[in-house]
Protein backbone atom coordinates (compact mmCIF):
# COMPACT_ATOMS: atom_id res chain seq x y z
CA UNK A 1 0.00 0.00 0.00
CA UNK A 2 2.95 2.40 0.96
CA UNK A 3 4.68 1.99 -2.18
CA UNK A 4 1.55 2.46 -4.34
CA UNK A 5 1.13 5.81 -2.30
CA UNK A 6 4.76 6.68 -3.18
CA UNK A 7 4.23 6.08 -7.05
CA UNK A 8 1.93 9.05 -7.16
CA UNK A 9 4.72 11.48 -6.13
CA UNK A 10 6.82 10.29 -9.54
CA UNK A 11 5.85 12.71 -11.73
CA UNK A 12 5.92 15.68 -9.27
CA UNK A 13 10.02 14.65 -7.62
CA UNK A 14 11.70 18.12 -8.74
CA UNK A 15 8.73 19.65 -5.97
CA UNK A 16 9.33 17.01 -4.01
CA UNK A 17 13.07 17.25 -3.70
CA UNK A 18 13.28 21.15 -3.34
CA UNK A 19 10.60 21.28 -0.40
CA UNK A 20 12.22 17.81 1.18
CA UNK A 21 15.70 19.77 1.06
CA UNK A 22 14.53 22.97 2.17
CA UNK A 23 12.82 21.37 5.31
CA UNK A 24 15.95 19.39 5.85
CA UNK A 25 18.12 23.03 6.09
CA UNK A 26 15.45 24.55 7.89
CA UNK A 27 15.86 21.42 10.56
CA UNK A 28 19.25 22.23 10.79
CA UNK A 29 19.49 25.24 11.67
CA UNK A 30 17.22 24.71 13.90
CA UNK A 31 18.96 22.43 15.57
CA UNK A 32 22.03 24.46 15.59
CA UNK A 33 20.02 27.39 17.96
CA UNK A 34 20.32 26.43 20.92
CA UNK A 35 23.87 25.51 20.45
CA UNK A 36 24.33 29.14 19.38
CA UNK A 37 22.42 29.86 22.35
CA UNK A 38 24.46 28.17 24.69
CA UNK A 39 27.79 29.73 23.17
CA UNK A 40 26.53 33.05 23.43
CA UNK A 41 25.66 33.00 27.31
CA UNK A 42 29.12 30.82 28.14
CA UNK A 43 31.47 32.27 25.27
CA UNK A 44 30.70 35.66 24.49
CA UNK A 45 28.76 37.32 27.59
CA UNK A 46 31.62 36.99 30.15
CA UNK A 47 34.34 38.91 27.57
CA UNK A 48 31.08 41.61 27.42
CA UNK A 49 32.47 42.12 23.82
CA UNK A 50 29.81 44.06 22.58
CA UNK A 51 30.69 44.23 18.75
CA UNK A 52 31.14 40.62 18.79
CA UNK A 53 27.48 40.44 20.39
CA UNK A 54 25.82 42.55 17.82
CA UNK A 55 27.90 41.04 15.18
CA UNK A 56 27.07 37.34 16.12
CA UNK A 57 23.45 38.84 17.02
CA UNK A 58 23.06 40.60 12.88
CA UNK A 59 24.34 37.10 11.66
CA UNK A 60 21.71 34.96 13.65
CA UNK A 61 19.07 37.75 12.23
CA UNK A 62 20.39 36.24 8.89
CA UNK A 63 19.80 33.21 9.50
CA UNK A 64 16.25 33.45 10.59
CA UNK A 65 15.31 35.61 7.37
CA UNK A 66 17.12 32.62 5.46
CA UNK A 67 15.00 30.10 7.67
CA UNK A 68 11.53 32.08 7.02
CA UNK A 69 12.29 31.84 3.72
CA UNK A 70 12.84 28.27 3.57
CA UNK A 71 10.11 27.78 6.05
CA UNK A 72 7.60 29.63 3.78
CA UNK A 73 8.68 27.26 0.49
CA UNK A 74 7.92 24.42 2.52
CA UNK A 75 4.69 25.24 3.91
CA UNK A 76 3.68 26.55 -0.39
CA UNK A 77 5.57 23.92 -2.47
CA UNK A 78 4.89 21.13 -0.10
CA UNK A 79 1.26 22.04 0.19
CA UNK A 80 1.36 22.23 -3.89
CA UNK A 81 2.98 18.74 -3.96
CA UNK A 82 0.00 17.60 -1.91
CA UNK A 83 -2.97 19.18 -3.86
CA UNK A 84 -1.11 18.14 -7.52
CA UNK A 85 -1.03 14.60 -5.92
CA UNK A 86 -5.01 14.49 -4.91
CA UNK A 87 -5.36 15.99 -8.14
CA UNK A 88 -4.04 13.28 -9.73
CA UNK A 89 -6.26 10.63 -7.91
CA UNK A 90 -9.14 12.26 -8.20
CA UNK A 91 -8.68 12.26 -12.81
CA UNK A 92 -7.52 8.63 -12.24
CA UNK A 93 -10.20 7.68 -10.15
CA UNK A 94 -13.24 9.41 -12.22
CA UNK A 95 -11.08 7.87 -15.72
CA UNK A 96 -11.44 4.49 -13.83
CA UNK A 97 -14.96 4.75 -12.70
CA UNK A 98 -15.89 6.69 -16.32
CA UNK A 99 -14.78 2.40 -17.74
CA UNK A 100 -16.62 0.42 -15.57
CA UNK A 101 -18.91 -1.89 -16.88
CA UNK A 102 -22.93 -2.24 -15.85
CA UNK A 103 -22.11 -4.19 -13.05
CA UNK A 104 -20.09 -2.21 -11.40
CA UNK A 105 -22.87 0.53 -11.47
CA UNK A 106 -25.29 -1.98 -10.79
CA UNK A 107 -23.70 -3.42 -7.48
CA UNK A 108 -22.19 0.46 -6.85
CA UNK A 109 -23.80 2.83 -4.68
CA UNK A 110 -23.56 6.68 -6.73
CA UNK A 111 -23.38 8.04 -3.20
CA UNK A 112 -20.15 5.85 -2.14
CA UNK A 113 -18.43 6.25 -5.39
CA UNK A 114 -19.49 10.27 -4.99
CA UNK A 115 -17.49 9.65 -1.27
CA UNK A 116 -14.55 8.09 -3.19
CA UNK A 117 -13.59 10.99 -5.33
CA UNK A 118 -14.24 14.27 -3.22
CA UNK A 119 -14.08 13.60 0.63
CA UNK A 120 -11.44 10.16 0.81
CA UNK A 121 -9.27 11.76 -1.10
CA UNK A 122 -9.48 15.02 0.95
CA UNK A 123 -6.63 14.21 3.46
CA UNK A 124 -5.02 11.85 0.95
CA UNK A 125 -3.19 15.67 -0.08
CA UNK A 126 -2.41 16.33 3.57
CA UNK A 127 -0.66 12.84 3.69
CA UNK A 128 1.06 13.29 0.90
CA UNK A 129 2.76 16.50 2.16
CA UNK A 130 3.29 15.99 5.17
CA UNK A 131 3.73 12.10 5.67
CA UNK A 132 6.88 11.65 4.40
CA UNK A 133 8.90 15.04 5.16
CA UNK A 134 7.51 15.29 8.67
CA UNK A 135 8.57 11.72 9.68
CA UNK A 136 11.98 12.22 8.36
CA UNK A 137 12.60 15.16 9.54
CA UNK A 138 10.84 14.86 13.04
CA UNK A 139 13.23 11.35 13.12
CA UNK A 140 16.11 13.44 12.04
CA UNK A 141 15.67 16.20 14.57
CA UNK A 142 15.09 13.50 17.57
CA UNK A 143 18.36 11.49 16.41
CA UNK A 144 19.95 15.14 16.26
CA UNK A 145 19.30 16.62 19.14
CA UNK A 146 19.91 13.68 21.38
CA UNK A 147 23.03 13.67 19.57
CA UNK A 148 24.11 16.99 21.18
CA UNK A 149 22.76 16.83 23.81
CA UNK A 150 24.83 13.25 25.01
CA UNK A 151 28.04 15.34 23.79
CA UNK A 152 27.19 18.50 25.88
CA UNK A 153 26.32 15.85 29.14
CA UNK A 154 25.80 12.31 28.74
CA UNK A 155 24.09 12.29 32.36
CA UNK A 156 21.25 14.76 31.60
CA UNK A 157 20.47 13.21 28.20
CA UNK A 158 19.50 10.09 29.45
CA UNK A 159 16.89 11.08 32.20
CA UNK A 160 15.51 13.02 29.17
CA UNK A 161 16.21 10.08 26.62
CA UNK A 162 14.40 7.90 29.86
CA UNK A 163 10.79 9.63 28.49
CA UNK A 164 11.26 8.26 25.05
CA UNK A 165 10.00 4.54 24.91
CA UNK A 166 6.42 5.89 27.07
CA UNK A 167 6.16 8.37 24.14
CA UNK A 168 6.44 5.90 21.45
CA UNK A 169 3.94 2.96 22.91
CA UNK A 170 1.75 6.27 23.40
CA UNK A 171 1.77 6.81 20.04
CA UNK A 172 1.75 3.21 18.49
CA UNK A 173 -1.25 2.64 20.41
CA UNK A 174 -3.33 5.92 19.48
CA UNK A 175 -2.50 4.91 15.91
CA UNK A 176 -4.08 1.90 16.06
CA UNK A 177 -7.34 2.80 17.86
CA UNK A 178 -7.26 5.79 15.44
CA UNK A 179 -6.73 4.00 11.82
CA UNK A 180 -9.93 1.95 13.43
CA UNK A 181 -12.00 5.05 14.47
CA UNK A 182 -11.42 7.14 10.33
CA UNK A 183 -11.86 3.50 8.64
CA UNK A 184 -15.46 3.88 10.50
CA UNK A 185 -15.73 7.79 9.80
CA UNK A 186 -15.43 7.07 5.77
CA UNK A 187 -17.98 4.27 6.22
CA UNK A 188 -20.62 6.55 7.72
CA UNK A 189 -19.94 9.63 5.23
CA UNK A 190 -20.19 7.55 2.59
CA UNK A 191 -23.44 6.30 3.80
CA UNK A 192 -24.51 9.90 4.40
CA UNK A 193 -23.69 10.70 0.49
CA UNK A 194 -25.30 7.65 -0.48
CA UNK A 195 -28.49 9.05 1.65
CA UNK A 196 -28.35 12.72 0.51
CA UNK A 197 -28.46 11.39 -3.62
CA UNK A 198 -31.09 9.61 -3.21
CA UNK A 199 -33.40 11.62 -1.02
CA UNK A 200 -32.27 14.77 -3.45
CA UNK A 201 -32.18 12.95 -6.56
CA UNK A 202 -36.08 11.56 -5.69
CA UNK A 203 -37.09 14.53 -4.03
CA UNK A 204 -39.96 14.96 -6.34
CA UNK A 205 -41.12 10.80 -5.46
CA UNK A 206 -40.37 11.89 -1.66
CA UNK A 207 -42.32 14.79 -1.69
CA UNK A 208 -45.53 13.17 -4.02
CA UNK A 209 -45.34 10.27 -1.16
CA UNK A 210 -45.09 12.95 1.51
CA UNK A 211 -42.41 11.35 2.76
CA UNK A 212 -40.31 13.95 3.85
CA UNK A 213 -40.52 12.88 8.17
CA UNK A 214 -39.44 9.69 6.85
CA UNK A 215 -36.36 10.68 4.67
CA UNK A 216 -35.30 13.40 7.35
CA UNK A 217 -35.81 10.44 10.04
CA UNK A 218 -33.21 8.18 7.49
CA UNK A 219 -30.72 10.71 7.30
CA UNK A 220 -30.89 11.74 10.96
CA UNK A 221 -29.64 7.98 11.57
CA UNK A 222 -26.83 8.42 9.48
CA UNK A 223 -25.92 11.45 10.70
CA UNK A 224 -25.65 10.50 13.82
CA UNK A 225 -23.74 7.27 13.00
CA UNK A 226 -21.21 9.88 11.49
CA UNK A 227 -21.28 12.20 14.52
CA UNK A 228 -20.41 9.29 16.66
CA UNK A 229 -17.96 7.80 14.32
CA UNK A 230 -16.08 10.97 14.15
CA UNK A 231 -16.28 11.76 17.61
CA UNK A 232 -14.89 8.51 18.39
CA UNK A 233 -11.90 9.14 16.58
CA UNK A 234 -11.14 12.23 18.38
CA UNK A 235 -11.61 10.88 21.75
CA UNK A 236 -8.68 8.45 21.23
CA UNK A 237 -6.87 12.02 19.44
CA UNK A 238 -7.33 13.92 22.30
CA UNK A 239 -6.21 11.13 24.61
CA UNK A 240 -3.13 10.88 22.80
CA UNK A 241 -2.44 14.41 22.47
CA UNK A 242 -2.58 15.47 26.53
CA UNK A 243 -0.70 12.06 26.76
CA UNK A 244 1.67 13.84 24.42
CA UNK A 245 1.65 16.83 26.26
CA UNK A 246 1.95 15.65 29.41
CA UNK A 247 5.10 13.72 29.12
CA UNK A 248 7.22 16.42 27.47
CA UNK A 249 6.25 18.70 29.92
CA UNK A 250 7.55 16.06 32.48
CA UNK A 251 10.97 15.76 29.98
CA UNK A 252 11.33 19.46 31.02
CA UNK A 253 11.00 19.29 34.41
CA UNK A 254 12.77 16.59 34.54
CA UNK A 255 15.61 18.38 33.13
CA UNK A 256 15.43 21.17 35.28
CA UNK A 257 15.56 19.61 38.47
CA UNK A 258 18.59 17.11 36.78
CA UNK A 259 19.89 20.19 35.98
CA UNK A 260 20.30 22.34 38.65
CA UNK A 261 21.36 19.60 40.13
CA UNK A 262 24.76 19.09 37.95
CA UNK A 263 24.89 22.39 37.89
CA UNK A 264 25.09 23.13 41.47
CA UNK A 265 27.84 20.13 41.42
CA UNK A 266 29.82 22.44 38.97
CA UNK A 267 29.19 19.41 36.59
CA UNK A 268 27.07 22.25 33.72
CA UNK A 269 27.47 25.81 33.04
CA UNK A 270 24.80 27.47 33.00
CA UNK A 271 24.75 27.60 29.08
CA UNK A 272 24.59 24.31 28.85
CA UNK A 273 21.41 24.16 31.11
CA UNK A 274 19.58 26.79 29.24
CA UNK A 275 21.12 25.07 25.68
CA UNK A 276 19.11 21.27 27.20
CA UNK A 277 16.04 23.27 28.02
CA UNK A 278 15.93 24.53 24.46
CA UNK A 279 17.01 21.07 23.08
CA UNK A 280 14.07 19.37 24.70
CA UNK A 281 11.61 22.22 23.34
CA UNK A 282 13.34 21.64 20.26
CA UNK A 283 12.35 18.18 20.65
CA UNK A 284 8.67 19.00 21.46
CA UNK A 285 8.50 20.25 17.58
CA UNK A 286 8.89 16.70 15.67
CA UNK A 287 6.97 15.10 18.58
CA UNK A 288 4.04 17.40 17.85
CA UNK A 289 4.73 16.72 14.31
CA UNK A 290 4.65 12.61 14.65
CA UNK A 291 1.30 13.20 16.50
CA UNK A 292 -0.60 15.40 13.90
CA UNK A 293 1.08 12.64 11.52
CA UNK A 294 -1.02 10.35 13.66
CA UNK A 295 -4.47 12.36 13.09
CA UNK A 296 -3.01 12.52 8.99
CA UNK A 297 -2.14 8.96 8.21
CA UNK A 298 -5.10 6.90 9.11
CA UNK A 299 -7.58 9.39 7.79
CA UNK A 300 -5.27 9.38 4.47
CA UNK A 301 -4.49 5.92 4.28
CA UNK A 302 -7.70 4.92 5.15
CA UNK A 303 -9.21 7.30 2.34
CA UNK A 304 -6.31 5.86 0.37
CA UNK A 305 -7.21 2.05 1.08
CA UNK A 306 -11.02 2.79 -0.26
CA UNK A 307 -9.54 4.39 -3.46
CA UNK A 308 -7.07 1.67 -4.62
CA UNK A 309 -10.03 -1.06 -3.69
CA UNK A 310 -12.24 0.51 -6.63
CA UNK A 311 -8.75 1.00 -8.95
CA UNK A 312 -8.07 -2.61 -8.10
CA UNK A 313 -11.98 -3.18 -9.72
CA UNK A 314 -10.86 -4.35 -13.41
CA UNK A 315 -13.81 -3.47 -15.80
CA UNK A 316 -15.34 -6.62 -16.22
CA UNK A 317 -15.99 -5.56 -19.91
CA UNK A 318 -12.53 -4.63 -22.02
CA UNK A 319 -11.30 -5.16 -25.12
CA UNK A 320 -9.24 -8.05 -25.79
CA UNK A 321 -5.56 -7.81 -26.79
CA UNK A 322 -6.36 -8.65 -30.44
CA UNK A 323 -9.79 -6.43 -30.55
CA UNK A 324 -10.20 -4.93 -34.16
CA UNK A 325 -11.55 -1.27 -35.02
CA UNK A 326 -14.15 -2.31 -37.03
CA UNK A 327 -15.08 0.99 -39.21
CA UNK A 328 -18.79 0.48 -39.94
CA UNK A 329 -21.02 -2.35 -39.88
CA UNK A 330 -23.13 -3.45 -42.45
CA UNK A 331 -25.57 -4.45 -39.93
CA UNK A 332 -26.31 -8.24 -39.77
CA UNK A 333 -26.65 -9.57 -36.12
CA UNK A 334 -26.73 -13.06 -34.92
CA UNK A 335 -27.08 -14.78 -31.70
CA UNK A 336 -25.80 -18.15 -31.19
CA UNK A 337 -26.42 -20.30 -28.31
CA UNK A 338 -26.61 -17.46 -26.24
CA UNK A 339 -26.82 -17.76 -22.47
CA UNK A 340 -26.91 -15.01 -19.57
CA UNK A 341 -27.57 -14.48 -16.14
CA UNK A 342 -26.66 -11.33 -14.83
CA UNK A 343 -24.51 -12.29 -11.44
CA UNK A 344 -25.30 -15.31 -9.49
CA UNK A 345 -28.58 -15.19 -10.17
CA UNK A 346 -30.64 -17.32 -12.27
CA UNK A 347 -30.20 -17.68 -15.91
CA UNK A 348 -32.13 -14.62 -17.70
CA UNK A 349 -31.73 -16.18 -21.17
CA UNK A 350 -30.99 -19.56 -22.17
CA UNK A 351 -29.57 -21.26 -25.59
CA UNK A 352 -30.86 -17.93 -27.76
CA UNK A 353 -30.57 -18.33 -31.13
CA UNK A 354 -31.79 -15.27 -33.46
CA UNK A 355 -30.53 -13.91 -36.97
CA UNK A 356 -31.61 -10.32 -38.32
CA UNK A 357 -30.86 -9.08 -41.31
CA UNK A 358 -28.86 -5.73 -41.92
CA UNK A 359 -32.00 -2.92 -42.39
CA UNK A 360 -34.64 -5.54 -40.61
CA UNK A 361 -36.76 -4.03 -38.18
CA UNK A 362 -37.24 -6.32 -35.46
CA UNK A 363 -39.83 -5.91 -32.46
CA UNK A 364 -39.66 -8.11 -28.90
CA UNK A 365 -42.09 -8.36 -27.01
CA UNK A 366 -43.63 -10.48 -24.22
CA UNK A 367 -43.75 -10.34 -19.96
CA UNK A 368 -42.49 -8.15 -18.11
CA UNK A 369 -39.15 -9.67 -17.19
CA UNK A 370 -38.93 -12.20 -19.56
CA UNK A 371 -35.17 -10.66 -21.13
CA UNK A 372 -36.16 -8.42 -23.88
CA UNK A 373 -34.02 -5.44 -22.49
CA UNK A 374 -31.51 -7.82 -21.55
CA UNK A 375 -31.37 -9.46 -25.27
CA UNK A 376 -30.78 -5.86 -26.24
CA UNK A 377 -27.75 -5.13 -23.50
CA UNK A 378 -26.27 -7.92 -24.74
CA UNK A 379 -25.30 -6.50 -28.25
CA UNK A 380 -23.37 -3.22 -27.23
CA UNK A 381 -21.89 -5.49 -24.71
CA UNK A 382 -23.02 -3.58 -21.84
CA UNK A 383 -22.74 -7.02 -20.43
CA UNK A 384 -21.26 -10.37 -22.00
CA UNK A 385 -22.61 -13.67 -22.63
CA UNK A 386 -21.87 -16.46 -20.09
CA UNK A 387 -22.25 -18.94 -22.75
CA UNK A 388 -22.62 -18.60 -26.73
CA UNK A 389 -21.92 -15.75 -28.71
CA UNK A 390 -22.91 -12.59 -30.62
CA UNK A 391 -22.00 -11.97 -33.90
CA UNK A 392 -22.17 -8.46 -35.84
CA UNK A 393 -21.54 -8.84 -39.94
CA UNK A 394 -20.42 -12.71 -39.39
CA UNK A 395 -18.07 -11.34 -36.50
CA UNK A 396 -17.85 -11.82 -32.47
CA UNK A 397 -18.33 -8.70 -31.03
CA UNK A 398 -15.92 -9.69 -28.51
CA UNK A 399 -13.37 -9.16 -31.23
CA UNK A 400 -14.36 -5.31 -31.72
CA UNK A 401 -12.83 -2.62 -29.99
CA UNK A 402 -15.61 -1.56 -27.40
CA UNK A 403 -15.32 1.93 -29.01
CA UNK A 404 -16.10 0.93 -32.49
CA UNK A 405 -19.24 -1.19 -31.73
CA UNK A 406 -20.35 1.19 -29.47
CA UNK A 407 -20.43 4.21 -31.64
CA UNK A 408 -22.36 2.34 -33.92
CA UNK A 409 -25.10 1.51 -31.81
CA UNK A 410 -27.39 3.71 -30.69
CA UNK A 411 -29.98 3.40 -27.97
CA UNK A 412 -32.59 5.44 -27.37
CA UNK A 413 -34.16 4.27 -23.68
CA UNK A 414 -37.31 4.61 -22.62
CA UNK A 415 -36.06 6.49 -19.56
CA UNK A 416 -34.25 9.33 -21.60
CA UNK A 417 -31.51 10.22 -19.50
CA UNK A 418 -30.48 14.38 -20.07
CA UNK A 419 -27.24 16.42 -18.68
CA UNK A 420 -28.28 19.82 -17.55
CA UNK A 421 -27.00 22.20 -20.07
CA UNK A 422 -28.77 24.09 -22.67
CA UNK A 423 -30.81 22.21 -25.61
CA UNK A 424 -28.19 22.85 -28.15
CA UNK A 425 -25.52 20.91 -25.74
CA UNK A 426 -27.99 17.99 -25.29
CA UNK A 427 -28.42 17.43 -28.97
CA UNK A 428 -25.27 17.63 -29.38
CA UNK A 429 -24.34 15.08 -27.16
CA UNK A 430 -24.91 12.80 -30.02
CA UNK A 431 -21.72 13.76 -32.23
CA UNK A 432 -19.50 16.23 -29.59
CA UNK A 433 -18.05 18.89 -32.27
CA UNK A 434 -21.74 18.96 -34.63
CA UNK A 435 -21.94 21.80 -36.21
CA UNK A 436 -24.68 23.94 -35.46
CA UNK A 437 -26.19 22.60 -39.44
CA UNK A 438 -25.89 19.27 -38.09
CA UNK A 439 -27.84 20.11 -34.76
CA UNK A 440 -30.93 21.99 -36.20
CA UNK A 441 -31.32 19.94 -38.74
CA UNK A 442 -31.23 17.26 -36.38
CA UNK A 443 -33.70 18.80 -34.40
CA UNK A 444 -35.75 19.46 -37.70
CA UNK A 445 -35.97 15.40 -38.31
CA UNK A 446 -36.72 14.95 -34.43
CA UNK A 447 -39.72 17.10 -35.18
CA UNK A 448 -38.66 19.51 -32.18
CA UNK A 449 -38.24 22.62 -34.77
CA UNK A 450 -41.62 24.24 -33.49
CA UNK A 451 -40.73 23.51 -29.95
CA UNK A 452 -37.73 25.41 -30.44
CA UNK A 453 -39.08 28.36 -32.54
CA UNK A 454 -41.49 29.06 -30.23
CA UNK A 455 -38.83 29.43 -26.76
CA UNK A 456 -37.20 32.75 -26.20
CA UNK A 457 -33.83 31.27 -26.13
CA UNK A 458 -34.53 28.40 -28.76
CA UNK A 459 -31.44 25.95 -29.08
CA UNK A 460 -29.64 27.94 -25.88
CA UNK A 461 -32.43 27.27 -23.20
CA UNK A 462 -31.36 25.96 -20.06
CA UNK A 463 -33.69 22.40 -19.11
CA UNK A 464 -32.75 22.39 -16.25
CA UNK A 465 -31.34 19.04 -14.21
CA UNK A 466 -31.29 16.07 -16.12
CA UNK A 467 -34.15 17.97 -18.04
CA UNK A 468 -36.44 18.77 -15.80
CA UNK A 469 -37.97 21.64 -17.83
CA UNK A 470 -38.97 19.47 -20.37
CA UNK A 471 -42.30 17.05 -21.20
CA UNK A 472 -42.15 13.36 -21.64
CA UNK A 473 -42.53 13.63 -25.25
CA UNK A 474 -39.85 16.59 -25.77
CA UNK A 475 -37.45 14.45 -23.81
CA UNK A 476 -38.12 11.42 -26.36
CA UNK A 477 -37.81 13.77 -29.40
CA UNK A 478 -34.50 15.35 -28.18
CA UNK A 479 -33.15 11.82 -27.62
CA UNK A 480 -34.39 11.33 -31.40
CA UNK A 481 -32.57 14.24 -32.45
CA UNK A 482 -29.24 12.88 -30.74
CA UNK A 483 -29.72 9.50 -32.92
CA UNK A 484 -30.22 11.68 -36.04
CA UNK A 485 -26.83 12.91 -35.27
CA UNK A 486 -24.98 10.11 -34.01
CA UNK A 487 -26.46 8.08 -37.00
CA UNK A 488 -25.57 5.08 -36.24
CA UNK A 489 -26.52 1.27 -38.51
CA UNK A 490 -28.21 -0.21 -35.62
CA UNK A 491 -31.10 1.23 -33.70
CA UNK A 492 -31.91 -0.06 -30.39
CA UNK A 493 -35.37 1.18 -29.26
CA UNK A 494 -36.70 0.87 -25.94
CA UNK A 495 -40.06 2.23 -26.65
CA UNK A 496 -42.00 4.31 -24.57
CA UNK A 497 -44.99 3.90 -22.82
CA UNK A 498 -45.44 6.77 -20.97
CA UNK A 499 -48.74 8.05 -21.64
CA UNK A 500 -48.23 10.26 -24.34
CA UNK A 501 -51.53 12.42 -26.18
CA UNK A 502 -52.27 10.94 -29.03
CA UNK A 503 -51.09 13.85 -31.31
CA UNK A 504 -47.21 13.81 -29.48
CA UNK A 505 -47.08 10.04 -30.03
CA UNK A 506 -47.99 10.33 -33.33
CA UNK A 507 -45.33 12.69 -34.20
CA UNK A 508 -42.92 10.66 -31.89
CA UNK A 509 -44.04 7.77 -34.17
CA UNK A 510 -43.18 9.56 -37.14
CA UNK A 511 -39.60 10.83 -36.03
CA UNK A 512 -38.54 7.04 -34.98
CA UNK A 513 -39.79 5.53 -38.27
CA UNK A 514 -37.85 7.81 -40.00
CA UNK A 515 -35.07 7.17 -37.74
CA UNK A 516 -35.19 3.87 -38.34
CA UNK A 517 -34.73 3.67 -42.28
CA UNK A 518 -31.97 2.17 -43.66
CA UNK A 519 -30.71 0.72 -40.10
CA UNK A 520 -31.01 -2.43 -38.78
CA UNK A 521 -33.67 -1.54 -35.97
CA UNK A 522 -34.50 -3.49 -32.75
CA UNK A 523 -37.46 -2.34 -30.74
CA UNK A 524 -37.99 -3.20 -27.27
CA UNK A 525 -42.29 -3.33 -27.75
CA UNK A 526 -44.64 -2.53 -24.90
CA UNK A 527 -47.78 -1.69 -26.59
CA UNK A 528 -48.65 -3.98 -29.91
CA UNK A 529 -50.26 -1.46 -32.36
CA UNK A 530 -47.01 0.41 -32.68
CA UNK A 531 -45.12 -2.63 -34.20
CA UNK A 532 -47.87 -3.78 -36.64
CA UNK A 533 -45.03 -2.52 -39.11
CA UNK A 534 -41.87 -4.23 -37.85
CA UNK A 535 -40.73 -6.86 -40.18
CA UNK A 536 -40.68 -9.61 -37.53
CA UNK A 537 -41.79 -9.81 -34.60
CA UNK A 538 -40.04 -12.04 -31.49
CA UNK A 539 -41.58 -13.41 -28.83
CA UNK A 540 -39.81 -13.61 -25.76
CA UNK A 541 -41.03 -15.29 -22.54
CA UNK A 542 -39.15 -16.84 -19.72
CA UNK A 543 -38.65 -19.77 -21.57
CA UNK A 544 -36.87 -17.92 -24.42
CA UNK A 545 -37.80 -17.19 -28.09
CA UNK A 546 -41.78 -18.86 -28.01
CA UNK A 547 -42.81 -17.59 -31.57
CA UNK A 548 -41.38 -15.33 -34.45
CA UNK A 549 -43.25 -13.97 -37.62
CA UNK A 550 -45.11 -11.00 -38.97
CA UNK A 551 -47.52 -9.41 -37.26
CA UNK A 552 -50.62 -10.89 -39.17
CA UNK A 553 -48.84 -14.27 -39.49
CA UNK A 554 -48.29 -14.73 -35.72
CA UNK A 555 -52.08 -13.44 -35.14
CA UNK A 556 -53.03 -16.12 -37.11
CA UNK A 557 -51.08 -18.76 -35.39
CA UNK A 558 -53.09 -18.09 -32.35
CA UNK A 559 -50.65 -18.23 -29.98
CA UNK A 560 -49.07 -16.01 -27.47
CA UNK A 561 -48.85 -13.32 -29.42
CA UNK A 562 -52.53 -13.44 -30.14
CA UNK A 563 -53.11 -13.59 -27.03
CA UNK A 564 -51.44 -10.80 -25.67
CA UNK A 565 -52.73 -8.90 -28.77
CA UNK A 566 -56.14 -9.50 -27.67
CA UNK A 567 -55.47 -8.84 -23.74
CA UNK A 568 -53.89 -5.14 -25.07
CA UNK A 569 -57.20 -4.83 -27.21
CA UNK A 570 -59.73 -5.53 -24.49
CA UNK A 571 -58.04 -2.93 -22.24
N1 LIG B 1 -29.08 -5.21 -13.79
C1 LIG B 1 -29.70 -6.32 -13.43
N2 LIG B 1 -29.18 -7.09 -12.43
C2 LIG B 1 -29.79 -8.22 -12.06
N3 LIG B 1 -30.94 -8.68 -12.60
C3 LIG B 1 -31.50 -7.96 -13.58
C4 LIG B 1 -30.91 -6.74 -14.05
N4 LIG B 1 -31.68 -6.24 -15.04
C5 LIG B 1 -32.70 -7.11 -15.20
N5 LIG B 1 -32.60 -8.13 -14.32
C6 LIG B 1 -33.49 -9.29 -14.24
O1 LIG B 1 -33.46 -9.96 -15.48
C7 LIG B 1 -34.74 -10.38 -15.88
C8 LIG B 1 -35.06 -9.85 -17.27
O2 LIG B 1 -35.18 -8.45 -17.21
P1 LIG B 1 -35.39 -7.53 -18.49
O3 LIG B 1 -35.32 -6.11 -18.05
O4 LIG B 1 -34.48 -7.97 -19.56
O5 LIG B 1 -36.90 -7.92 -18.88
P2 LIG B 1 -37.86 -7.23 -19.93
O6 LIG B 1 -38.46 -8.34 -20.70
O7 LIG B 1 -37.18 -6.18 -20.70
O8 LIG B 1 -38.93 -6.60 -18.95
P3 LIG B 1 -39.85 -5.27 -19.13
O9 LIG B 1 -40.81 -5.57 -20.23
O10 LIG B 1 -40.56 -5.19 -17.80
O11 LIG B 1 -38.95 -4.13 -19.38
C9 LIG B 1 -35.71 -9.89 -14.79
O12 LIG B 1 -35.97 -11.00 -13.94
C10 LIG B 1 -34.94 -8.85 -14.04
O13 LIG B 1 -35.28 -8.86 -12.67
Amino acid sequence: MIRKFFSYYRPHRRLFIIDFSSAIIVALLELAFPLAVQWFIDKLLPGQDWRTIITVSAGLLLLYIFSTFLQFIVNYLGHMLGINIETDMRQQLFQHVQKQSYQFFDNTKTGHIMSRITNDLFDIGELAHHGPEDLFISFMTIIGAFWIMFTLNAKLALVTICIIPFLILLIIISNLRMNTAWDKMYGEIADINGRVEDSVSGIRVVQSFTNQAYEILRFTDNNQKYRLAKLGGYKVMSFSLSGIYMMTRIMTLAVLVFGAWLSYHHQLSYGELVGFVLYVNVLFKPVDKISALMEIYPKGMAGFKRFTEILDQEPEIEDSEAAIKVDSFIGDIEFRDVSFRYDDSKEVLNDINLTIQAGETVAFVGPSGAGKTTICSLIPRFYDVNEGCIMIDEMDIRNMTLESLRSQIGIVQQDVFLFTGTLRENIAYGKLGASNEEIEEAAKRAHLEGMIQSLPDGLETQIGERGLKLSGGQKQRLAIARMFLKNPPILILDEATSALDTETEMIIQKALNELAKNRTTLIIAHRLATIRDADRIVVVTEDGIAEEGGHDELLERGGIFARLHQVQLQR
